[in-house]
Protein backbone atom coordinates (compact mmCIF):
# COMPACT_ATOMS: atom_id res chain seq x y z
CA UNK A 1 0.00 0.00 0.00
CA UNK A 2 1.44 3.39 -1.02
CA UNK A 3 2.53 5.10 2.10
CA UNK A 4 0.11 8.12 2.92
CA UNK A 5 2.17 9.48 5.91
CA UNK A 6 4.39 12.68 4.94
CA UNK A 7 7.59 10.82 6.46
CA UNK A 8 9.31 7.50 6.47
CA UNK A 9 9.29 5.07 9.37
CA UNK A 10 12.51 3.73 9.92
CA UNK A 11 13.30 0.43 12.22
CA UNK A 12 16.83 0.44 13.43
CA UNK A 13 17.23 -2.91 15.25
CA UNK A 14 19.78 -5.48 16.32
CA UNK A 15 21.04 -7.16 18.82
CA UNK A 16 20.88 -5.54 22.64
CA UNK A 17 24.72 -3.49 22.44
CA UNK A 18 25.02 -2.37 18.50
CA UNK A 19 24.33 0.46 19.01
CA UNK A 20 20.56 1.24 18.22
CA UNK A 21 19.80 4.17 20.36
CA UNK A 22 23.14 5.47 19.84
CA UNK A 23 22.34 5.73 15.88
CA UNK A 24 18.50 6.64 16.79
CA UNK A 25 19.54 9.70 18.78
CA UNK A 26 21.91 11.01 16.30
CA UNK A 27 19.48 10.25 13.42
CA UNK A 28 17.13 12.39 15.08
CA UNK A 29 19.73 15.54 15.38
CA UNK A 30 21.12 15.37 11.24
CA UNK A 31 17.68 14.24 10.04
CA UNK A 32 16.33 16.96 7.58
CA UNK A 33 12.74 16.31 9.34
CA UNK A 34 11.88 16.19 12.23
CA UNK A 35 12.10 12.43 13.78
CA UNK A 36 10.60 10.78 16.80
CA UNK A 37 13.04 8.19 18.45
CA UNK A 38 10.36 5.52 19.98
CA UNK A 39 12.85 3.20 22.15
CA UNK A 40 10.45 0.49 22.32
CA UNK A 41 11.28 -1.64 25.31
CA UNK A 42 11.42 2.02 27.48
CA UNK A 43 7.83 2.42 25.80
CA UNK A 44 6.48 -1.23 27.16
CA UNK A 45 7.89 -0.22 30.76
CA UNK A 46 6.38 3.13 31.10
CA UNK A 47 3.12 2.20 29.20
CA UNK A 48 2.76 -1.43 30.88
CA UNK A 49 2.62 -2.65 27.72
CA UNK A 50 3.27 -6.26 28.84
CA UNK A 51 2.42 -9.16 30.59
CA UNK A 52 5.05 -9.20 33.74
CA UNK A 53 8.52 -8.91 34.11
CA UNK A 54 10.33 -12.35 33.85
CA UNK A 55 12.91 -12.25 36.46
CA UNK A 56 14.85 -15.13 34.64
CA UNK A 57 15.77 -12.99 31.82
CA UNK A 58 15.63 -9.57 33.10
CA UNK A 59 13.15 -8.37 30.68
CA UNK A 60 9.23 -7.72 30.16
CA UNK A 61 7.03 -10.40 28.03
CA UNK A 62 5.58 -7.81 25.56
CA UNK A 63 1.78 -7.43 25.49
CA UNK A 64 1.98 -7.28 21.47
CA UNK A 65 -2.02 -6.22 21.50
CA UNK A 66 -1.56 -2.88 23.36
CA UNK A 67 2.12 -2.08 22.09
CA UNK A 68 0.82 -1.99 18.36
CA UNK A 69 -2.45 -0.05 19.72
CA UNK A 70 -0.29 2.16 21.26
CA UNK A 71 2.22 2.89 17.95
CA UNK A 72 -0.64 2.82 15.49
CA UNK A 73 -1.69 6.67 15.37
CA UNK A 74 1.92 7.28 15.39
CA UNK A 75 2.69 5.22 12.62
CA UNK A 76 -0.10 6.22 10.66
CA UNK A 77 1.47 10.08 10.71
CA UNK A 78 4.99 8.69 9.70
CA UNK A 79 8.37 10.28 11.18
CA UNK A 80 9.00 7.13 13.78
CA UNK A 81 12.56 5.86 14.29
CA UNK A 82 11.33 2.54 16.37
CA UNK A 83 14.35 1.27 18.03
CA UNK A 84 14.33 -2.38 19.08
CA UNK A 85 15.77 -5.49 19.59
CA UNK A 86 13.25 -7.54 17.46
CA UNK A 87 11.28 -6.08 14.59
CA UNK A 88 9.00 -8.74 13.17
CA UNK A 89 5.93 -7.32 15.09
CA UNK A 90 5.76 -4.25 13.01
CA UNK A 91 3.22 -4.33 10.13
CA UNK A 92 5.19 -4.09 6.93
CA UNK A 93 2.78 -1.38 5.71
CA UNK A 94 4.08 0.99 8.97
CA UNK A 95 7.58 0.47 7.82
CA UNK A 96 9.81 2.12 4.94
CA UNK A 97 13.19 1.42 6.02
CA UNK A 98 14.89 -1.35 8.35
CA UNK A 99 18.05 -0.82 9.71
CA UNK A 100 19.87 -3.85 11.07
CA UNK A 101 23.04 -3.29 13.27
CA UNK A 102 25.85 -5.65 13.59
CA UNK A 103 29.02 -5.50 15.61
CA UNK A 104 31.82 -7.88 16.12
CA UNK A 105 30.81 -10.10 19.16
CA UNK A 106 34.05 -9.59 20.80
CA UNK A 107 33.43 -6.01 20.83
CA UNK A 108 29.55 -6.88 21.76
CA UNK A 109 30.82 -8.72 24.58
CA UNK A 110 32.70 -5.94 26.14
CA UNK A 111 29.66 -3.73 26.02
CA UNK A 112 27.10 -5.80 26.95
CA UNK A 113 29.40 -6.30 29.86
CA UNK A 114 29.67 -2.70 30.73
CA UNK A 115 26.09 -2.92 31.24
CA UNK A 116 26.48 -5.55 34.18
CA UNK A 117 24.22 -7.79 32.23
CA UNK A 118 23.72 -11.02 34.02
CA UNK A 119 26.32 -13.78 32.23
CA UNK A 120 23.18 -15.53 31.29
CA UNK A 121 21.78 -12.54 29.21
CA UNK A 122 25.45 -11.87 27.89
CA UNK A 123 25.55 -15.28 26.54
CA UNK A 124 22.75 -15.62 24.74
CA UNK A 125 22.66 -12.27 23.22
CA UNK A 126 26.35 -12.99 22.24
CA UNK A 127 25.67 -16.55 20.46
CA UNK A 128 22.48 -14.87 18.65
CA UNK A 129 24.90 -12.00 17.33
CA UNK A 130 27.30 -14.88 15.79
CA UNK A 131 24.19 -16.35 14.71
CA UNK A 132 22.47 -13.41 12.63
CA UNK A 133 19.09 -14.22 14.69
CA UNK A 134 18.05 -10.58 14.16
CA UNK A 135 18.92 -9.93 10.99
CA UNK A 136 17.40 -13.30 9.95
CA UNK A 137 13.89 -11.74 11.32
CA UNK A 138 14.37 -8.64 9.46
CA UNK A 139 15.24 -10.60 5.95
CA UNK A 140 11.83 -12.70 7.08
CA UNK A 141 9.27 -9.79 8.00
CA UNK A 142 10.43 -7.43 5.35
CA UNK A 143 11.06 -7.57 1.40
CA UNK A 144 14.85 -7.42 0.94
CA UNK A 145 14.88 -4.44 -0.11
CA UNK A 146 13.39 -2.82 2.60
CA UNK A 147 16.05 -4.32 4.57
CA UNK A 148 20.12 -2.51 5.08
CA UNK A 149 22.53 -4.25 7.24
CA UNK A 150 24.91 -1.84 8.35
CA UNK A 151 28.25 -2.22 11.01
CA UNK A 152 28.24 -0.97 13.93
CA UNK A 153 31.61 -0.72 15.44
CA UNK A 154 33.32 2.53 15.44
CA UNK A 155 32.84 6.34 15.54
CA UNK A 156 33.55 6.63 12.03
CA UNK A 157 30.87 3.73 11.07
CA UNK A 158 28.06 5.46 13.39
CA UNK A 159 28.42 9.11 11.60
CA UNK A 160 28.94 6.90 8.02
CA UNK A 161 26.12 5.14 9.16
CA UNK A 162 24.09 7.67 9.96
CA UNK A 163 24.77 10.13 6.96
CA UNK A 164 23.33 7.30 4.30
CA UNK A 165 20.07 7.24 6.48
CA UNK A 166 19.94 11.36 6.23
CA UNK A 167 20.41 10.98 2.39
CA UNK A 168 18.01 7.77 2.09
CA UNK A 169 15.36 10.46 3.79
CA UNK A 170 16.06 13.19 1.62
CA UNK A 171 15.33 10.43 -1.60
CA UNK A 172 12.33 8.94 0.39
CA UNK A 173 10.95 12.77 0.72
CA UNK A 174 11.69 13.49 -3.00
CA UNK A 175 10.27 10.59 -4.51
CA UNK A 176 6.89 10.48 -2.27
CA UNK A 177 6.78 14.43 -4.00
CA UNK A 178 7.32 15.88 -0.03
CA UNK A 179 9.45 19.15 -0.54
CA UNK A 180 11.30 19.13 2.27
CA UNK A 181 10.60 21.53 5.43
CA UNK A 182 14.00 23.20 4.83
CA UNK A 183 13.41 23.72 1.09
CA UNK A 184 9.59 25.45 1.50
CA UNK A 185 11.66 27.76 4.73
CA UNK A 186 13.76 28.66 1.10
CA UNK A 187 11.27 30.13 -1.15
N1 LIG B 1 29.27 2.55 16.14
C1 LIG B 1 29.69 2.51 17.42
N2 LIG B 1 31.01 2.53 17.69
C2 LIG B 1 31.45 2.46 18.97
N3 LIG B 1 30.65 2.36 20.05
C3 LIG B 1 29.32 2.34 19.83
C4 LIG B 1 28.78 2.41 18.52
N4 LIG B 1 27.43 2.38 18.63
C5 LIG B 1 27.15 2.30 19.95
N5 LIG B 1 28.29 2.27 20.68
C6 LIG B 1 28.40 2.15 22.12
O1 LIG B 1 27.93 0.86 22.46
C7 LIG B 1 27.12 0.91 23.65
C8 LIG B 1 25.71 0.43 23.32
O2 LIG B 1 25.10 1.37 22.44
P1 LIG B 1 23.50 1.50 22.46
O3 LIG B 1 23.15 2.52 21.43
O4 LIG B 1 23.02 1.69 23.86
O5 LIG B 1 23.08 0.04 21.96
P2 LIG B 1 21.61 -0.59 21.84
O6 LIG B 1 20.64 0.57 21.86
O7 LIG B 1 21.64 -1.33 20.53
O8 LIG B 1 21.46 -1.52 23.01
C9 LIG B 1 27.15 2.36 24.11
O9 LIG B 1 28.19 2.47 25.07
C10 LIG B 1 27.53 3.13 22.87
O10 LIG B 1 28.24 4.31 23.17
Amino acid sequence: MAASRSSPNIIITGTPGTGKSTHAQLLVQESPITLKHINVGELVKDQGLHEGFDEEWQSYTVDDDKLLDELEPLADRGGLILDWHTCDIFPERWIDLVIVLRCNHTLLWERLEKRNYPLKKIQENNEAEIMGVVSDEARESYQSQVVVELTSESMEDLQGNVSRMVEWIRNWLDNNGVAQVNQLDRT
